[in-house]
């Protein structure tokens, strides 16, 4: 059938009048998408008709088809599937001979013969909403409220790039970092817009924890055949914090032939640990490797002026009223972890609110002081980094600062000047002063030598890893 053919006998078929259900689709629309997303991209367009439970769109040229294909098929869907009966799918097709018009004041497009078949897109019943919420995600969490520092750069671009198939082998995507530097954030923003952009994708987000239960209790019931089919069928799997698979064999067992299933099929995989996939004590190393055959991302913590581009988002998003100074004195006390940043901010906005007063620095102090000093307890200094690198090489806390010339002792003690130097903002004479008052040019030979180090023998690489991740912890 051609689609002028379509066109007449779609509203034959259709009882109510295209036009009118088009304006209801609209205001539905109107509600989903901006203002001016709605001006540019859906006046001039127009329901043709519905039929056999299939709603046809025709916009204006390609442009808008691909647009609206990209960026919008989920609210059309929506806004179409909920004010017409019976509609289960929604087919763009383009216009011929229609001009161009996204200037309101000029009265709707003219419509003309739908002229080439173009995309189908089937509705779910349930609502975008919804079927986020099937699929274990948060609604709040897309890359439009990430914001990108220079310690999430990578992580964000990489994330986006699996998010619009744009990486050429970043399967699995591996994202690690501190807690609450928003691995879970950006993972499921993935999950996010692949719902978005293909709203028939079956997306899956779990814990590891909820995996190993789940599987354990399939095991327990009998069941593993249905375990096996609810995860090795998606088409996406975003597995969060998979460093709780250390030490849990069989677990790991059944994970690696999930994960292999689901590579294999084709499915993009997104994993996070606190961790860099080497440093999960107890875990096969056939799973290491899988882990690392894709991209790995790692989340640093973001520094001030990203804190307050974080902490303003957060304001703006909540609806909350807290002065700007209050906002750079939380910015610049709490450093280490952004669920913490955000924490903090809630709690002063509710006290705020409920007091009705202006709330003082002193006043914050007082408020989130076990907050406080927990985070300074975070921060890594030239003393917890000598506490780290004794405890790591077994040596003792006193030979960081002694004259002992020995490889056993000098070696630690370059390595945690060589930390001194990268982790905190001591100043080479500090840093000398720190280590039983060496003057500056010890501390440049110690960090040039680690650092060349660091370049040539792995095993120098994971020791400082291995610190530099229990520090961050
Ligand atoms: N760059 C960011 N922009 C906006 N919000 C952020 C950012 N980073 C983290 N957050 C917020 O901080 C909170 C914690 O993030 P998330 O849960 O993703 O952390 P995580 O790294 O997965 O932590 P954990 O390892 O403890 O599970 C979330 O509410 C998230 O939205």
């Amino acid at each position: 059938m051609d689609l002028e053919e379509f066109d007449e006998g779609a509203r034959e078929a259709t009882a109510g009048d295209p036009a009118v259900q088009w304006d209801a689709a609209c205001e539905v629309l109107g509600r989903l998408v901006s203002k001016d997303a709605y001006q540019r991209w859906f006046r001039s367009s127009r329901l043709v008709g519905v039929e056999d439970s299939r709603a046809v769109v025709a916009v204006p040229n390609e442009i808008h088809q691909v647009w609206i294909e990209t960026n919008y098929l989920p609210e059309l869907a929506s806004a179409v599937a909920e004010t017409i009966d019976g509609v289960r799918e929604v087919k763009l097709v383009v216009e011929d001979g229609v001009v161009l018009d996204a200037d309101p004041s000029r009265g709707p497009a003219r419509p003309a013969a739908p002229r080439e078949a173009a995309v189908v897109a089937p509705v779910a019943a349930e609502s975008f909403e919804k079927r986020l919420k099937a699929a274990g995600l948060n609604p709040q969490f897309t890359f439009d409220s990430f914001v990108v520092g220079a310690n999430s750069q990578f992580a964000h671009a990489a994330s986006e790039a699996v998010a619009k198939r744009k990486g050429p082998g970043y399967n699995p995507l591996f994202i690690h970092g501190g807690p609450g530097l928003g691995k879970t954030h950006l993972m499921q923003a993935i999950g996010h817009e692949y719902l978005r952009k293909q709203p028939g994708s079956k997306v899956v987000y779990l814990t590891c924890e909820k995996f190993t239960n789940e599987f354990i209790d399939a095991v327990r019931k009998g069941d593993l055949e249905k375990f096996r089919k609810r995860y090795r069928s998606a088409d996406v799997m975003l597995l969060d914090d998979v460093q709780f698979l250390a030490g849990k064999d069989r677990s790991q067992e059944e994970f690696f032939h999930t994960f292999n299933t689901l590579l294999d099929g084709r499915c993009q995989v997104v994993l996070t640990s606190d961790r860099p996939a080497s440093e999960i004590k107890s875990l096969e190393p056939r799973l290491i490797s899988r882990f690392e055959c894709g991209l790995t991302v790692e989340l640093q913590p973001p520094v001030f002026e990203t804190r307050l581009a974080i902490l303003g988002k957060k304001r703006d998003e909540w609806k909350v009223r807290v002065d700007e100074g209050i906002m750079r004195f939380l910015a610049e006390r709490i450093r280490s972890n952004v669920r913490r940043l955000e924490g903090a901010l809630m709690r002063v906005a509710t006290f705020a609110s409920l007091a009705g007063e202006h709330v003082t620095e002193e006043r914050v102090e007082h408020l989130l002081r076990d907050l406080l000093r927990e985070e300074a307890g975070k921060q890594v200094t030239i003393d917890t980094i000598q506490r780290a690198v004794a405890d790591h090489f077994d040596v003792r806390l006193a030979d960081m600062t002694s004259r002992r010339r020995p490889a056993s002792i000098a070696f630690p003690r370059q390595i945690a000047m060589y930390l001194s130097r990268t982790l905190t903002k001591g100043s080479l004479m500090e840093i000398g002063e720190a280590f039983g008052g060496r003057d500056h040019g010890t501390v440049i030979h110690a960090c040039k030598k680690i650092g060349s180090q660091m370049e040539s023998d792995a095993s120098v690489r994971d020791a400082i890893g291995v610190i530099e991740a229990g520090l961050r912890r």
